[in-house]
């Protein structure tokens, strides 16, 4: 049996939603084997990030040299980095081991306003990291910080995606979930030279924490596994759809997607069988 591998760079959320817990479920779910490299610990839960305790660099720099040195990823994921120092250590580790199915996503701002990224770290991320990436998946939010430009429309959107691409990014995946203008959540994805439009059904729920950490960690689940990086966003839309819609429900706040909806879609089981 072959086995498919993915590694996710980002910060631990203790309740279970985003962060690398989000990234291995979804890479469970897709069939992918998991590694992880720590960059934070975060204390959250539905209601909010209640601490951000960044790991020193070492720690960081080990992480990825012992998965480097052994366990070979087919693709690797970014997400909370926090600082420019480790920015600036996971470019190089993803230079030093060739990893080049490489997704950023820019996560900077959580959903409750807390920072997961230092401002004085944002322009390390777009002259080290952006560079390197084969997707990167700005949420609104972040593109505006990333490209200075204000986005209240769909062609503001594919001008930040643009530039983004400018930036080196060999392909740009620009959520639409913050526009509530319109009626359905339209995705773009730029390849540097065309649009593809990727529109799907808003849900209405307060229940979507989590939502771009487990969007990416589904593009790299399936680049993981040899797709090419169209289909991975579609497979990525579906899967994320699906977890959004058919919800758990927990915590009083802001609950997480339902990472198991997918599969039990797939193998044609209703939602209470999780
Ligand atoms: N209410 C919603 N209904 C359906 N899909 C959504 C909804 N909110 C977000 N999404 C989808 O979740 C993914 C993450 O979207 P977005 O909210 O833009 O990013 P982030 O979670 O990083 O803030 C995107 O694929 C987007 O289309
Ligand atoms: C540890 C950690 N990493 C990333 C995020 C942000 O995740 P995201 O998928 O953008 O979801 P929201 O926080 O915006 O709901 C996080 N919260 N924690």
């Amino acid at each position: 049996m072959k086995i498919f591998k993915a590694l996710t760079i980002a910060g631990s959320d203790s309740g279970g939603g985003a962060g690398i817990q989000a990234d291995l479920k979804t890479f469970q779910e897709l069939g992918v084997y998991g590694m992880s490299a720590l960059t934070a610990v975060t204390a959250q839960n539905t209601l909010g990030v209640q601490g951000v305790y960044p790991l020193e660099m070492e720690a960081v720099a080990q992480q990825l040299t012992s998965i480097g040195d052994d366990l070979q990823p087919a693709a690797v994921k970014t997400g909370m980095l926090f600082s420019a120092d480790i920015i600036r250590i996971v470019a190089e580790k993803v230079k030093v081991y060739g990893w080049t199915n490489l997704v950023v996503d820019p996560v900077m701002v959580a959903k409750g306003g807390s920072k997961l990224l230092q401002q004085e770290a944002v322009q390390s991320l777009i002259t080290s990291l952006l560079p390197l990436a084969l997707v990167t998946t700005p949420n609104i939010p972040e593109a505006e910080i990333l490209t200075g430009l204000t986005i209240s429309s769909l062609h503001d959107r594919e001008e930040a995606a643009r530039r983004i691409s400018a930036m080196g990014s060999r392909y740009v995946v620009m959520k639409g979930g913050h526009d509530s203008s319109s009626e359905g959540v339209i995705d773009l994805l730029f390849d540097g030279h065309e649009f593809l439009y990727l529109e799907s059904k808003r849900v209405e729920t307060r229940h979507t924490h989590g939502t771009g950490c487990t969007f990416s960690a589904a593009v790299t689940a399936e680049l993981a596994r040899g797709k090419a990086v169209p289909e991975a966003v579609r497979t990525a839309k579906a899967f994320i759809q699906a977890a959004i819609e058919d919800e758990l429900g927990i915590g009083a706040g802001h609950g997480p997607t339902n990472h198991f909806a997918y599969q039990n879609r797939v193998r044609g089981e209703h939602h209470d069988t999780i």
